[in-house]
């Protein structure tokens, strides 16, 4: 299923948050939204999401959601959000019992969820005793369980230090390439950008619009830590963003 967003606009208020959103979203494709603070990324998501209806314009699906989804978009948060009372297989399994789905069948779902996201032996765990990287995994788990046609991810890394970022991007770029799935991912990071996205959305800021569209050929599994190419793109992404990153950090101070 792919999404089209169609003149989007947004307003809080008097406030204008963003202006005549036009992307398509691809299925199979990972595609990231960059952009000053407060240009509207999150915004965005949750109206692709449907958790917001936009001012004017349309959020259009192309096409059917893979067969059994039970969640086609599906949120992934930096906060992990995960219920503490319940272990890594409990957790995934509230998902599923909430359409219904229990015994051998949730079952065989969480098995494979588990083993796509390495968390087999962590099964009986519970988020307590999981590092932020394996509490992302676990998140990340109980996405994959509903079948998403979509993912919306939401800084899903910004929580963790640098090193367990490496890791879990490495780990994202795995679980694409073994079976690719579709993502719309807001980051403030551009070298997460670079490393995840097959084309990067530069919003400007507020009323944010876009800039820009980079896409990047690099196949997911070959964009290395250090890519010259890579870092080269980084660059361009960061001047496209410089000034107005400047002028959205005067203004929050301003307020
Ligand atoms: N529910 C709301 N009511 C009023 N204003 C809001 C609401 N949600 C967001 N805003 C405002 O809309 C603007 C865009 O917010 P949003 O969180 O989408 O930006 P962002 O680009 O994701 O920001 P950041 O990069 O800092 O996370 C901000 O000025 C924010 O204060």
């Amino acid at each position: 299923m792919d999404l089209r967003l169609q003149g989007i606009g947004h307003q809080y208020g008097s406030m204008e948050i963003m202006q005549d959103i036009n992307l398509d979203i691809p299925a199979g494709k990972i595609v990231c939204i960059v952009g000053p603070s407060g240009c509207g990324k999150s915004t965005l998501l949750r109206i692709i999401g449907g958790l917001e209806k936009a001012t004017s314009g349309r959020v259009i699906q192309i096409g059917e959601p893979p067969s059994e989804s039970i969640n086609p978009l599906t949120y992934i948060f930096q906060d992990f959000a995960l219920l503490p009372w319940r272990t890594v297989e409990g957790n995934i399994s509230l998902v599923l019992e909430d359409h219904g789905i229990r015994g051998s069948k949730a079952n065989a779902i969480i098995t494979d969820v588990l083993a796509r996201t390495k968390l087999t032996d962590f099964r009986k765990a519970y988020p307590k005793q999981l590092s932020g990287g394996m509490k992302q995994r676990v998140a990340i788990s109980r996405a994959l369980a509903v079948k998403p046609a979509v993912m919306l991810m939401d800084e899903p890394l910004s929580a963790l230090d640098s090193q367990t970022r490496e890791l879990l991007m490495d780990d994202l770029i795995n679980l694409w390439t073994r079976e690719p799935f579709t993502a719309v991912y807001v980051t403030h990071n551009l070298n997460e950008a670079v490393r995840l996205g097959h084309s990067i959305v530069v919003l400007s800021r507020r009323p944010g619009k876009i800039r820009e569209v980079v896409d990047i050929a690099t196949p997911l599994a070959d964009r290395k830590l250090g890519d010259v190419e890579l870092e080269r793109q980084q660059e361009h992404l960061w001047n496209l963003m410089r000034e107005e990153a400047v002028e959205a950090d005067k203004e929050l101070i301003d307020v």
